[in-house]
């Protein structure tokens, strides 16, 4: 009898590794070298349990498979290809882009119809015909029109420092809520002080959108990788009450300006326009624009809701961050703050103290110097694509199925010293005109191709005025409060320090 439970049981766990492992033999089939896997769970449990953030994750398998053009993986049993050459990269992304067009992240619409709207996560036609309604939204005419906002934003900012000096300063904490106000104003149209009061109602929920304890940071990584368990169980990544927050918020300031028919030069104004008219209007430096959907795709109040939200998600913690790993990095550079400031000086000389919209463009050091930390630090260290479309791999006997996950490593190319000398040196003048990055999709901090990222035009402003208004009045020194070289949160999507950065400003000029 005991024979026979024990015989029963080998067989059911024979079964469920079976089972769990039903796929790990599919590149050896195709003659595609891979790396290891574990029943049910694939490659990524490192990922999976929150053990490793996975720019670490893939960062660190570009490296153990250093010169090959790719290495398969599995997500579960889904297989995945980890693209290492930049040519191969660039035909995904850019000349073969049809054979790649989404990201591959199924957020279940009934669990979470929010983020199921958000175009980061739509797919197939939807995403394309969402993309090129909302495209005009973040042309050069409208980024302009929303300079005003940010300015004042900064403004309130270099103000709350020169009136808040403290020897050691939480940047993580203070860039954030910097950003926050730049949210605020810009995509739902209202005035958050979080600088004055951290504990702003708005500050609270956004800080509530990314405060991920272990359960949320499991669940938001099997929807993002193992979106089979996630549907099973409805996961969703913000909880109901962040989503009606934000609805709520949204509906009441759109009906405000509906009773009153005042309007404000704001992401969410042009928003409203694209769902009362299916298209925007034209602005003075700019013809009308012609963006009805061909589909037939009109927004929602939801669409509406959820694209605003897009800006909260896709741009928060990248702004955020990139600033706060700017500063933390110029603290210990002191000669590329010599720079940044000599450029600020003679550019606001050149424009009699004034920094307008056209000025900030010669503000070049500064580009230089977001470009090199978001060399070091992609916020969004890993490109995904899932195979739509069989594709040949181009000069290889492979050819990848329909459903096959793309992985792709942006802050693995972009530390390796065969495309950026001496990549662990911060170093802003590698980005100078003479010495332009010579491999195309080499440096791809917003990504590449139609699905780059829509809202890089206006992130490089808060980046570029956040910066303007620290060097301008102060000197940033290093803290000793802070972890160096920063470890990464692996419960959070994008990289954000696990340890809050620390540096302390010294007043030493005043612009
Ligand atoms: C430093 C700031 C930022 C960085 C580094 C960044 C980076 C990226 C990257 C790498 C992608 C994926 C591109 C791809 O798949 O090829 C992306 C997509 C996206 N980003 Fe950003 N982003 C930033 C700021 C913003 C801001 C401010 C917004 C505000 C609207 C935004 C909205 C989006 C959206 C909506 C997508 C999805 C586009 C699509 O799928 O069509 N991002 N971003």
């Amino acid at each position: 009898m005991d024979a026979y439970v024990l015989g029963l049981v080998a067989v059911l766990v024979l079964i469920v590794f079976k089972l769990g492992t039903r796929n790990h033999e599919y590149w050896r089939r195709k003659g595609v070298e891979s790396v290891g896997a574990v029943p049910f769970v694939g490659s990524m449990w490192p990922v999976v349990s929150l053990r490793e953030h996975m720019a670490d994750f893939f960062h660190r398998l570009a490296i153990e498979n250093k010169g090959k053009k790719f290495v398969g993986y599995f997500q579960g049993s889904t297989p995945g290809l980890l693209v290492l050459d930049p040519e191969l990269i660039r035909s995904i992304l850019i000349s073969d882009f049809s054979h790649f067009v989404d990201h591959g992240f199924e957020i279940d619409p009934e669990a979470d119809p929010m983020q199921s709207r958000n175009l980061f996560n739509m797919s197939g036609q939807y995403w394309k015909e969402m993309r090129s309604m909302l495209s005009p939204t973040f042309s050069s005419g409208k980024i302009k029109a929303l300079f005003p906002l940010v300015q004042e934003c900064a403004t309130s900012f270099e103000n709350y420092m020169l009136s808040n000096k403290s020897q050691d300063i939480n940047i993580k904490d203070l860039l954030a809520r910097f950003t926050t106000n730049v949210i605020g104003s810009c995509a739902f149209g209202i005035t958050v002080n979080s600088l004055e009061n951290p504990e702003d109602k708005f500050r609270q929920m956004g800080r509530k959108l990314f405060e991920v304890d272990f359960v949320q940071g499991f669940k938001n990584s099997c929807i993002f990788f193992q979106p089979q368990i996630a549907n099973i169980f409805k996961f969703r990544v913000f909880s109901e009450e962040l989503t009606n927050f934000f609805r709520n918020l949204v509906h009441e300031i759109m009906d405000k300006r509906a009773k009153s028919g005042n309007t404000r030069k704001d992401f969410l104004q042009l928003l409203i326009q694209l769902k009362e008219k299916g298209k925007l209007g034209s602005t003075d430096d700019e013809p009308n624009e012609n963006n009805e959907s061909s589909i037939g795709l009109k927004l929602t109040d939801d669409d509406i809701v959820a694209q605003a939200l897009v800006f909260f998600i896709g741009g928060f913690e990248s702004t955020s961050m990139t600033l706060t790993y700017t500063l933390m990095e110029l603290a210990r550079n002191p000669e590329a703050q010599r720079k940044a400031r000599a450029n600020i000086k003679e550019v606001l000389q050149r424009h009699d103290g004034i920094l307008s919209f056209q000025s900030m463009q010669e503000l070049t050091y500064l580009d230089k110097i977001a470009n090199e930390t978001l060399r070091m630090y992609p916020p969004l260290a890993v490109i995904n694509r899932i195979c739509t479309k069989q594709y040949k791999i181009p000069n290889t006997n492979v050819t990848l199925e329909k459903g096959t996950a793309i992985a792709i490593s942006v802050k693995g190319i972009q530390n390796d010293p065969q495309y950026f000398e001496d990549p662990e040196t911060f170093n802003p003048d590698r980005f100078s005109d003479e010495n332009p990055v010579k491999t195309k999709c080499a440096f791809m901090p917003f990504g590449e191709g139609p699905r780059q990222c829509i809202g890089m035009r206006f992130a490089k402003m808060p980046l570029k005025l956040g910066l303007f208004s620290i060097l301008r009045h102060f000197e940033v020194l290093q803290s000793p409060n802070t972890v160096y070289p920063p470890e990464f949160d692996p419960r959070q999507f994008f990289l954000a320090s696990k340890h809050d950065i620390y540096v302390q400003l010294r007043e030493c000029c005043d612009y």
